[in-house]
């Protein structure tokens, strides 16, 4: 059985991601003339803290193979793969192409590429593609909430014995608490929960 952490959401300051971007890159002022660092909606993207909860995680398990489901622009990502030994690799899976060469184009600046490997399409596709013996030490599910129990179910084959899955965001700002409340990112943040009690 595998470690599973529900993360929440804690306010993110775009700022401070765009200066972690900044300072990736040795070639920031190019990425301004292309809009790179700009195109996509970085506050979406996990906070500070959570982006070293992930790095502590992956360094106290000594990983070597992440899985991220959701990328956006490569915040979270590059937060990970600095965790990660020369030899250590994070596939990420993103289904819009403007992400994905933002991803590229940001953990390039980042001195990255060689560990990041992004896969363009639908995720849960792209999961149940892998054979299981490609197996990971932690896979970090962040992408659309109606498909959560798709992608945790696929996360469990994935990941390693006694590796994690950690899933964002299932507080949904505190709304998943209030039952009255219901839309398809709670419903789907709730049937996970009802399928991780059930199973
Ligand atoms: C919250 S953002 C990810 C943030 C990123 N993990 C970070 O913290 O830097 C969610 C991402 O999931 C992607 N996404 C949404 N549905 C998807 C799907 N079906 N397959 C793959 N990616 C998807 C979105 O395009 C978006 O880039």
């Amino acid at each position: 059985m595998p470690y599973v952490y529900f993360v929440i959401t804690v306010p993110r300051d775009a700022r401070h991601i765009l200066a972690l971007l900044n300072k990736a890159s040795s070639a920031s002022s190019q990425l301004a003339s292309t809009g790179g660092l700009h195109r996509v909606r970085y506050e979406i993207a996990v906070s500070a803290a959570l982006g070293k909860f992930l790095q502590s995680q992956l360094l106290a398990i000594k990983a070597k193979r992440v899985l991220e489901v959701g990328s956006l622009g490569g915040y979270s990502a590059i937060w990970m793969a600095r965790a990660l030994p020369g030899d250590g690799k994070l596939v990420a899976l993103e289904v819009e192409k403007l992400h994905a060469e933002v991803i590229e184009e940001n953990v390039r600046n980042a001195g990255l590429s060689s560990k990041v490997k992004v896969i363009l399409g639908l995720a849960h596709e792209s999961m149940k593609a892998m054979p299981s013996s490609e197996s990971f030490d932690l896979v970090f599910i962040d992408a659309d909430k109606p498909n959560s129990t798709n992608y945790f179910i696929e996360a469990k084959r994935l990941v390693r014995k006694g590796g994690i899955i950690i899933v964002d965001n299932v507080g949904r700002g505190g709304q998943l608490a209030d039952e009255s409340n219901s839309d398809e990112m709670l419903d789907g943040v709730r049937a996970l929960l009802r399928h991780i009690t059930q199973t």
